[in-house]
C-alpha cells in the first residue's frame, strides 16, 4: 500500500500519542443509531440459522449429509453462557490486520501483543486469513471444480499450515480445542470439495463458504493467542452479523440496520471486551455465506467500526502510512500525518492504494478516524484519515496534499462546430460510451463547446471510438462534427487537496512546474469540489511530471539530472567543484544535482542514479562504453527519476554546439562555456535564441565571455532594465592579456605563450587565441546580445599568428615553431615601451555604428587597460546610463577554476529558475 505525505503539521498530527481516544460526537446526531450496550438483551441465539443457511439446492444431492452439524461451533454459541458484564462509557477501538500481518505464527503473536497493548477498554479486531490462505482456498475450489484430485493434498497443506501455526502459538487445552475444530472443519471441507468435484461445479456461495474458512481459522488462532495471556477474548464469525446485498459487478452493499440488529443479538449473547472478528466474510439477508468481494477486510473493519461507533479504526499494514506520492516513483515522497476523508477518497480513485472509497464511507458518516499504521514499524505514527478543519493558512504546500497518477489511458476528443449550443450532445456521447461499458475517468469541455474530451482506459478506447463513430455517423458526414479523435498512451496526474482551488496560485504552481520540466498538458479538469486538479499528459512524461510537481509543492529537493560533455580541463574542474559542493547544495539549498553521464570524444559512462564523482575518472576508464552522443542524450532525457535535465557542453566543438537546438526542443536545458553556437552562423544563432525565448527551456552561457566574470549577466541586466548600450570595449582574452602583461624585459614571446597554455588560459588550440578568433567570437557574442546582427566574418581581425605558421597542421607544431618569431615580437614590444606605451589586444562592440573590431593597440601606461595583471579581462560598458564613466567589470577572465565556477553558477541559476530557493 502506498499512500500520501503531509505538507504541514496538523493538530491531528498529535494523534499517535493519544490513540485510541474519544472522538467528539458529530454536531447533528446520526440518524442511524449505534449498538447500545444498555439496550442489549439476552435473546435466544440465532447463530445456527446461518450455519444451516447453505441451501439444500446448493448442495449436490445428499452428499453432504450432516455438514452443518460437523462444522466448528461458532464461538457465539459456545461462549454464550460466559457473558461478562458490559463495560460502559468507553468507545470501541477497532483494528484490522491484513493477511501479511497474520502471515506466520510469530506475526500472529505480534498482533496479539499489539492488541494487548491497546489501552482501550473495548477492542474489536478484524482479521484477514493468514497470507496466501485465501488463494489456497480458491485454488481448492478451482481444482475440485475441474475434477483435479490434487485438491486433497492441497487441503492437507492448508491444514498443516494452520496446525503448525497453532502448535507454535498455543499449548495444552487451547491447542487441543483449536486442532479438533480445525480437524472437523477440514473433514467437512473435504466432503464438500468431493461433492464439488463430482458435480464439476461450485456455486458462488459454496465457493465463498469454503474460502471464508481462512478468516475463521485466523480469528480463532488470534483469539486463543490473546486468551493465553489471561485476557478474556471471543471470536466473532461475521457471517452471523454482517448482512450485505450483492449489487452486481463484484460489489456488495451493507444492510446496516439488519447488521446492527444482528450485532446487538450477538453482543447480548457475548458481551466481550476483546473480540476477534473475521474480515471479508458476511452473509446475505437469506443467510447465505458471501464475501465483501474486492473491498475485503478493510471494508469489514469500516462497517463494524460504524456499527459500534468506534473511537477509531486502525488499519494495520506493512507501510508507514499514506505517502504524498508513489514512493517507487518519487523517492522524496513523505508520509502524510493526516488526510481528510475526501482527500483519501480522491487519492484512492487516482490509483493510490490507500483505502477503497467504500471503506471510507461507513466511518466518514460518524467522523470516525481511520489510522493507517505499519505493524512492522510500530514507532511510525502512521496516517490519520479524519475530518479536517479547513486549511485557513492559504499556504500552497498545505493545500496540495498528494499526487497520484493513472497510466494506460486514452483521450477521446469529439470536436465540431455543430456541438455548440446543441442540447443532448454530451448525453449522446456518454450514452454511447456507457453502451460499450467503458469507464470514463475524467471529462473536460471548454466553454466554447466545440470539443468534449474524456479519458478512458486504453483497453476500452477502441470500442468507445467505434461506438462514437456509429453514433455520430451522420453528424460526421454532414460536417457538424469534424472528428472523433483518439490520443493514445496518456496518463493522468492528479493533485489532491481539500482546499486547493480556493487558494490562488495552486494551479499556476502546478502548471509552472510542468512547463519547466517541458511537459505538455493535453487536457485539464478541475471540478468545483476543489479536491483535485487533473491533468492528462503523455504517458512517457508521467513520472517526470509527478516528480516535478511533487518537488515543487513539497519543497523537496530541486533535482537536476546533469550530462557533462567534454571532461577536459574545464569539464573535469567542474566535476570536482560539483563533487565538493554537492552536500552543501543539498543541505542548504535543497538542490540535488546528479551527474547521469560523462562523455568524452572516445568513451562515455552512464548511470541511472548518478555517477560517484569521487571516482568518475576510473569509471571512464574501466566501465566506459564507446562515446555516442545520441545515446548519451537519450539516456539523460529518458531518465524518469529527474524531471529536469541539463547538458553541459564543455567542449570547444562545433558539432556538439550544433545540437543545442534539438536538445532545447526536447526540453533539455543547455549550459556551456563553448562559444561556437553563439558565434556561429547568424541564422542558426537566431533560431536557437528564438526557440529558447519561446520555451521554458533554458540556455545559459555566461562563461563564454570573461569566463566566470559576470559579463553576459551584466549586459542582460542593463538591457532588460531599459538601458541603451552604446559601446562595449575591453580586453576579452585571458590568454592575450596574460601574454602582454608578462611579455616584457628579457622574456621571450614563445615562453609566455607556453606559460599561458600551461596555466589553462588558452583554447584547446592556442592559435584560436593568438589569431584573435577567440576575441572576435566574444565580440560577436556581445554584439548579438546587444541586438546587432553580425557574422563572425564581419569583424576585421588582426591575427598574431605569423603568416608562415598559419598552415601548421597541429597546435604542437605551431608551438614548436613559435620561438623563431620571438625577435619580431621583441621589436614590436620595445617600440611600444620606448613610447611609454603597452600593447593590448582589444575588442570593441560599437553598437552605435553597428560594427565590431578586434585590434592590437598601444595604450599609455596610465590607461586602465595598461593596469592589468595575470589573465585579467577588463570590459567597459558605455551606455545611456553609464555615459560619462563606463561600467567596468575586471578580473581573471580565463583559467580552469574561474571558468568552471562560471559554468557551475549557471547550473545553480537554472536550479533556482526551476524552483530551488534563491
Ligand atoms: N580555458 C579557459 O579558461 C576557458 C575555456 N572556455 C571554453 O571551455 C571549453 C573547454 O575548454 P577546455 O576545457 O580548456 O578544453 P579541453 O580541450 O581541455 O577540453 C575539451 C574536452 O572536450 C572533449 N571533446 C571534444 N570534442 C568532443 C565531442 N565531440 N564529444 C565529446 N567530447 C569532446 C575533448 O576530448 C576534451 O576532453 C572551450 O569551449 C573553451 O572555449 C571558456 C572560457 C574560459
Ligand atoms: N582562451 C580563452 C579562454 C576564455 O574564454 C581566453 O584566453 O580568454
Ligand atoms: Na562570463
Amino acid at each position: 500500500m502506498w499512500s500520501l505525505a503531509v505538507a504541514s503539521p496538523h493538530p491531528a498530527a498529535a494523534f499517535a500519542a493519544a490513540r485510541p481516544r474519544r472522538r467528539p460526537r458529530p454536531a447533528a446526531a446520526p440518524s442511524h443509531r449505534g449498538v447500545n450496550p444498555q439496550r442489549w438483551r439476552c435473546e435466544k441465539t440465532q447463530a445456527w440459522s446461518f450455519w444451516s443457511s447453505l441451501r439444500a439446492s446448493d448442495l449436490p444431492g445428499g452428499l453432504y449429509g450432516d455438514v452443518s452439524k460437523n462444522m466448528l461451533k461458532p464461538a457465539a454459541v459456545e461462549q454464550a453462557e460466559a457473558s461478562a458484564h458490559l463495560p460502559k462509557g468507553d468507545m470501541w477501538s477497532v483494528h484490522k490486520f491484513g493477511g501479511t500481518c497474520m502471515g506466520t505464527s510469530q506475526r500472529i503473536q505480534n498482533v496479539a501483543d499489539i492488541i494487548l497493548r491497546d489501552p482501550s477498554e473495548r477492542k474489536l479486531v478484524v482479521v484477514s486469513a493468514m497470507s496466501k490462505v485465501t488463494d489456497m482456498m480458491y485454488n481448492l475450489v478451482n481444482k475440485a471444480q475441474s475434477r483435479d484430485d490434487s485438491y486433497i493434498t492441497a487441503l492437507d497443506e492448508v491444514f498443516e499450515k494452520h496446525m503448525a501455526a497453532a502448535k507454535d502459538l498455543l499449548g495444552g487445552e487451547d491447542l487441543a480445542r483449536f486442532l479438533s475444530q480445525l480437524h472437523a472443519d477440514v473433514s467437512n471441507l473435504k466432503a464438500m470439495l468431493r461433492a464439488i468435484c463430482i458435480a464439476g461445479h461450485a456455486t458462488e456461495s459454496f465457493s465463498d463458504f469454503v474460502v471464508g474458512h481462512g478468516e475463521i481459522w485466523s480469528a480463532q488462532l488470534l483469539s486463543f493467542a490473546i486468551k493465553k495471556s489471561g485476557t478474556p477474548c471471543s471470536w466473532m464469525d461475521t457471517r452471523e452479523v454482517l448482512v450485505v446485498n450483492p449489487t452486481g459487478s463484484n460489489q456488495v452493499d451493507p444492510d446496516y440496520l439488519e447488521s446492527e440488529k444482528r450485532l446487538e443479538k450477538w453482543f447480548a449473547r457475548l458481551p466481550a471486551e476483546t473480540i476477534i472478528a473475521t474480515g471479508f466474510i458476511a452473509s446475505t439477508p437469506e443467510n447465505i455465506p458471501t464475501t465483501l468481494k474486492r473491498d475485503g477486510s478493510d471494508f469489514s473493519a469500516a462497517i463494524i467500526g460504524s456499527l459500534v461507533k468506534a473511537g477509531q479504526v486502525t488499519i494495520w499494514t506493512d507501510v508507514d502510512g499514506v505517502f504524498s506520492a508513489d514512493p517507487r516513483k518519487v523517492s522524496e515522497a513523505v508520509i502524510l500525518s493526516t488526510l481528510s476523508y475526501q482527500e483519501a477518497w480522491e487519492m484512492s480513485y487516482f490509483g493510490a492504494n490507500v483505502l477503497h472509497p467504500r471503506t471510507i464511507i461507513p466511518v466518514m458518516k460518524y467522523n470516525i478516524p481511520i489510522v493507517i499504521r505499519n505493524m512492522f514499524n510500530i514507532s511510525a505514527p502512521g496516517t490519520m484519515i479524519c475530518q479536517q478543519p479547513a486549511n485557513e493558512s492559504g499556504d500552497l504546500e498545505a493545500c496540495v496534499k498528494a499526487f497520484a497518477t493513472i497510466d494506460k489511458l486514452s483521450l477521446v476528443n469529439v470536436e465540431g462546430t455543430g456541438m455548440a449550443g446543441v442540447p443532448g450532445t454530451a448525453s449522446a456521447i456518454f450514452g454511447a460510451v456507457k453502451d460499450v461499458g467503458a469507464n470514463v475517468i475524467m471529462i473536460s469541455q471548454a466553454s466554447s463547446e466545440h470539443s468534449v474530451c474524456f479519458a478512458v482506459p486504453e483497453k476500452e478506447v477502441a470500442a468507445v471510438s467505434a461506438a462514437l463513430h456509429v453514433r455520430f455517423r451522420e453528424a460526421l458526414s454532414a460536417g457538424r462534427l469534424s472528428k472523433v479523435e483518439v490520443i493514445h498512451n496518456c496518463s493522468i496526474l492528479a493533485a489532491v487537496g481539500l482546499k486547493m482551488a480556493s487558494t490562488p496560485g495552486v494551479s499556476a504552481t502546478l502548471f509552472d512546474a510542468l512547463a519547466k520540466a517541458n511537459i505538455n498538458v493535453r487536457a485539464i479538469a478541475q471540478g468545483c469540489s476543489e479536491y483535485n486538479i487533473t491533468v492528462v499528459l503523455k504517458q512517457e512524461d508521467c513520472v517526470r511530471a509527478l516528480r516535478a510537481a511533487h518537488s515543487r509543492f513539497f519543497l523537496s529537493k530541486t533535482t537536476l539530472a546533469v550530462g557533462i560533455i567534454g571532461p577536459g580541463l574545464i569539464g573535469r574542474t567542474l566535476l570536482n567543484q560539483l563533487k565538493d559542493q554537492a552536500a552543501v547544495l543539498k543541505e542548504n539549498m535543497n538542490i540535488d544535482l546528479r551527474v547521469m553521464g560523462i562523455t568524452g570524444s572516445r568513451t562515455m559512462v552512464l548511470s541511472d542514479t548518478g555517477i560517484d564523482l569521487a571516482h568518475w575518472k576510473e569509471q571512464l576508464q574501466t566501465e566506459a562504453e564507446p562515446a555516442n552522443l545520441d545515446k548519451f542524450v537519450d539516456h539523460l532525457s529518458e531518465n524518469q527519476l529527474f524531471p529536469n535535465r541539463v547538458l553541459v557542453d564543455c567542449t570547444a566543438d562545433t558539432t556538439v554546439a550544433s545540437h543545442y537546438y534539438d536538445w532545447l526542443k526536447k526540453g533539455i536545458h543547455v549550459i556551456t562555456p563553448n562559444k561556437k553556437a553563439n558565434s556561429g552562423p547568424l541564422d542558426k544563432y537566431l533560431k536557437l535564441r528564438t526557440l529558447q525565448r519561446a520555451s521554458y527551456t533554458h540556455y545559459f552561457y555566461e562563461a563564454t565571455v570573461g569566463a566566470g566574470l559576470p559579463i553576459i549577466s551584466t549586459l542582460r541586466g542593463l538591457l532588460e532594465t531599459g538601458d541603451k548600450i552604446l559601446r562595449i570595449e575591453g580586453i576579452f582574452s585571458g590568454t592575450l592579456s596574460y601574454i602582454f602583461n608578462n611579455f616584457e624585459g628579457t622574456r621571450t614571446f614563445s615562453d609566455v605563450v607556453s606559460e599561458a597554455k600551461e596555466a589553462g588560459y588558452t583554447e584547446p588550440d592556442p592559435r584560436d587565441d593568438l589569431s584573435g578568433t577567440d576575441v572576435a567570437r566574444k565580440v560577436i557574442i556581445l554584439a548579438r546580445e546587444s541586438g546587432l546582427k553580425l557574422e563572425l566574418s564581419d569583424i576585421p581581425v588582426r591575427s598574431l599568428v605569423p603568416e608562415a605558421l598559419r598552415s601548421c597542421s597541429t597546435a604542437d607544431e605551431y608551438m614548436q615553431k613559435l620561438p623563431s618569431f620571438d625577435q619580431d615580437w621583441a621589436r614590436e614590444s620595445k617600440d611600444a615601451e620606448a613610447a611609454g606605451e603597452v600593447l593590448r589586444y582589444v575588442g570593441v562592440v560599437d553598437v552605435v555604428n553597428k560594427e565590431g573590431q578586434v585590434e592590437l593597440r598601444r595604450y599609455k601606461k596610465d590607461h586602465p587597460f595598461a593596469q592589468l595583471s595575470g589573465s585579467d579581462n577588463i570590459i567597459a560598458f558605455t551606455t545611456s546610463r553609464y555615459k560619462e564613466q563606463p561600467l567596468i567589470v575586471r578580473g581573471p577572465g580565463a583559467g580552469a577554476e574561474v571558468t568552471a565556477g562560471g559554468v557551475f553558477s549557471d547550473i545553480l541559476r537554472l536550479a533556482s529558475y526551476l524552483g530551488a530557493p534563491s
